[in-house]
């Protein structure tokens, strides 16, 4: 093999391999899920048929939706031992990493661990995406020192993961469901992004699913990913959240931070994107759900701060936002810690990454790139 000297850091602009599980494309600024526009899945069909779809490259009939509805509703409640090892980690620690261990037990446990059969997979994939909200609410709560809430099997998986969450009916309020369940549905798949690569790498080893799932949610963790949905609060509240505030004082006031955050070199979590040069594709859709929740709680002036920031960076860099900047206030206005959003993205990314590792073993090639060596020369000791 001859080895190539160009060096494509970070792999940008590098074609690694084929997928038909999602097409990006920046020139025309959309998202297809297996052919269908993305937009168009939030607005009509439920997280559970996109999972479906990401799944099997089809949209699932009545009966298959049947089937899959009934097995998730009957394998949501936190296992005991997945609740004994969620225990055993202090509330200091990152809800990510709580995510993390949690996946990592259930794969331990799981009667398929080592079977990678497509039909063993795909029933992983089912078990995961049906237990993984009951670790993000259970972790939520203990966090607020408060009881696990058991599901509910009358209602659907956005409505229960709320319910499991909050435990009221104010977060079943159809406003507050379809917010979150667009947000569900947006995260859900994004090509070779760092995380799902992260899950290809590891499954191109021939590893198991669960250790696929566990490393990208390390991918996922950090803030150049999908820690930024938790960045872009912390930016919110850096700037500091005035509920009294109109609208037009607070995008002033983020206008100011953003220019100053500029002029210091900073980088500003939640704009900007590897692919996307000119705008996110989901992010309409996503800040169409921010304004129901800005509208729904009476919090006009959160919109100012995500104006002013915008339009500040627009105007001093041309950078957009990414799918992160709406997703993080929704998230706060819904009533989530900060820390929590980002295991909010593994819940809804389990299934895009899940399709990778099942399409990465259908034709799998060991994932395995060269280097350049830039070390000392060869020297004795
Ligand atoms: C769901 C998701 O995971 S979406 C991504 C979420 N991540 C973030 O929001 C983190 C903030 N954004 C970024 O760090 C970047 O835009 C990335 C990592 C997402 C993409 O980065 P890359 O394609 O590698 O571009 P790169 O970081 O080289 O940026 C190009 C230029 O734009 C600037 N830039 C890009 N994003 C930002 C930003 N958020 N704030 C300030 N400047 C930025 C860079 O400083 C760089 O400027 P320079 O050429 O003067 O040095
Ligand atoms: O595609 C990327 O690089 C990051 C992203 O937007 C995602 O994973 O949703």
């Amino acid at each position: 093999m001859s080895e190539s000297t160009e060096i494509k850091k970070g792999l940008a602009g590098v074609v690694v391999d084929h997928t038909a599980v999602s097409k990006v494309n920046p020139e025309t600024n959309s998202l297809l899920y297996r052919g269908y526009p993305v937009q168009q899945l939030a607005a009509e069909k439920s997280f559970e048929e996109v999972a479906l779809l990401l799944w099997t490259g089809e949209l699932p009939t009545a009966a298959e939706l049947d089937d899959f509805v009934a097995f998730e509703r009957s394998n949501r409640a936190l296992e005991p031992e997945v609740k004994a090892a969620i225990d055993l980690l202090p509330t200091t620690c990152h809800p990510m990493d709580v995510g993390r261990t949690a996946v990592s037990v259930l794969g331990a446990r799981h009667d398929l661990a080592e079977d990678s059969s497509p039909a063993a997979e795909l029933q992983k994939a089912k078990s995961l995406f049906a237990q993984f909200p009951a670790v993000v609410a259970y972790d939520q709560r203990r966090r607020r020192n408060q009881d696990l809430i058991e599901p509910r099997d009358d209602l659907d998986y956005a409505q229960n993961f709320l319910w499991m969450t909050f435990g009221d009916a104010a977060h079943l309020e159809p406003a507050v469901v379809d917010a979150f369940r667009v947000s569900m549905v947006l995260y859900a798949e994004h090509s070779f992004n760092a995380s799902t690569f992260t899950a290809r790498v590891i499954t191109s080893t021939l590893a198991d699913l669960h250790s696929a799932v566990t490393g990208a949610i390390g991918a996922l963790k950090g803030p150049l990913h999908g820690g930024a949905n938790e960045a872009v609060m912390h930016t919110f509240d850096e700037i500091g959240i005035r509920a009294e505030e109109s609208r037009e004082e607070a995008a002033a006031r983020a206008k100011e931070w953003m220019e100053r955050a500029l002029s210091e070199k900073k980088k500003v979590m939640g704009f900007g994107h590897r692919v996307y040069k000119n705008g996110d594709s989901r992010v309409p859709t996503m800040k169409a759900a921010l304004e129901a929740m800005v509208d729904h709680y009476g919090r006009g002036e959160l919109m100012g701060l995500y104006d002013g920031l915008e339009q500040a960076m627009e105007e001093a860099k041309g950078i957009k936002p990414n799918l992160d900047y709406p997703a993080g206030p929704t998230y706060h206005l819904m009533g989530f810690d900060t820390e929590m959003f980002t295991p909010l993205f593994i819940a809804s990314r389990i299934t895009g990454w899940t399709a990778h590792v099942m399409e990465q073993r259908g034709a799998n090639a060991l994932i395995r790139p060269l280097s350049a060596y830039n070390g000392p020369a060869e020297r004795s000791l």
